[in-house]
């Protein structure tokens, strides 16, 4: 099993011809391999754009990204969840997550959904399958290569309370079997309170607040991640 990617952001400088002032100027962050990072910011502050530079995706800027002293670009790319699952319509959930690159056999792909819950549903196409599922397949495929990084944007938004509790555990679960190097983009501080080893707090000014909470994620009892939450939450609410 491939274990996490040691991740550098150094952005010298990020624009948009359209945006009047640079998106990220001088901004850094050092990630520890294996450790679970969540970004949180409100929206447009650049949370989606870190990720696609991240990625390796969006290039056109200066500084450097690199995934084990490797530049992002030319690293091998990493596992990326998006609030919309975009699954294959005329492939089923196995065929979707064999989809992730020729290396993923059917046995791996089987055993995806069943770390995610799905064990039954290997043959269903994705209209057969809820929202909810679509999105857990979603991230069986997102780690099917065994990337050394995971990049989670905003996968629990617009699931009812339910469900996000459900896709938690799923994600929290199958990421400490797999150990990837985690970047989750949320605007929920709950969400960080669950998942983040870490948490980042972006603002105008790039890095407002940089935190480890006190608990450790897996000791975290649902009373700590609720006072975690309400931590962040004001941390983000003063910045406004
Ligand atoms: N391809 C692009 N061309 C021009 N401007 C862009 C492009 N992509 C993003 N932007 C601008 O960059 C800013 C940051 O966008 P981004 O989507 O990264 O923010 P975000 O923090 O992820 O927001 P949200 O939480 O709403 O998704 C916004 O002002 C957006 O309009």
């Amino acid at each position: 099993m491939a274990s996490g990617a040691a991740l550098t952001i150094e952005i010298r400088e990020k624009r948009f011809d359209v945006l009047p002032e640079p998106l990220f100027a001088d901004f850094e962050l050092e990630i520890a391999p294996s450790s679970v990072v969540a970004l949180l910011g409100p929206s447009g502050i650049g949370k989606s754009t870190l990720l696609r530079m991240v990625a390796g995706v969006d290039t056109d800027f200066t500084g450097r990204i690199t995934l084990d002293g490797v530049e992002a670009a030319a690293a091998a790319p990493p596992g990326f969840v998006f609030q919309d699952p975009r699954l294959l319509p005329w492939l089923d959930a196995v065929g979707n997550i064999r989809a992730a690159g020729p290396s993923v056999t059917e046995t791996h792909a089987r055993e995806l959904l069943a770390d995610m819950g799905l064990s039954g549903f290997e043959g269903a196409l994705p209209h057969e399958l809820s929202g909810g599922m679509q999105r857990r397949v979603g991230v069986a495929r997102a780690l099917a290569a065994e990337p050394g990084l995971l990049l989670l944007d905003e996968p629990f938004v617009s699931l009812d309370e339910a469900l996000v509790q459900e896709l938690q555990t799923l994600v929290l679960n199958v990421i400490d079997r797999r150990r990837p190097t985690v970047l989750l983009v949320s605007h929920a501080a709950t969400d960080a309170a669950r998942l983040g080893d870490r948490v980042v707090i972006l603002s105008r000014d790039g890095i407002a607040a940089d935190i480890t909470p006190d608990v450790p994620r897996s000791e975290r009892s649902a009373e700590d991640r609720a006072r975690i939450a309400q931590d962040l939450a004001q941390r983000m609410e003063a910045l406004r």
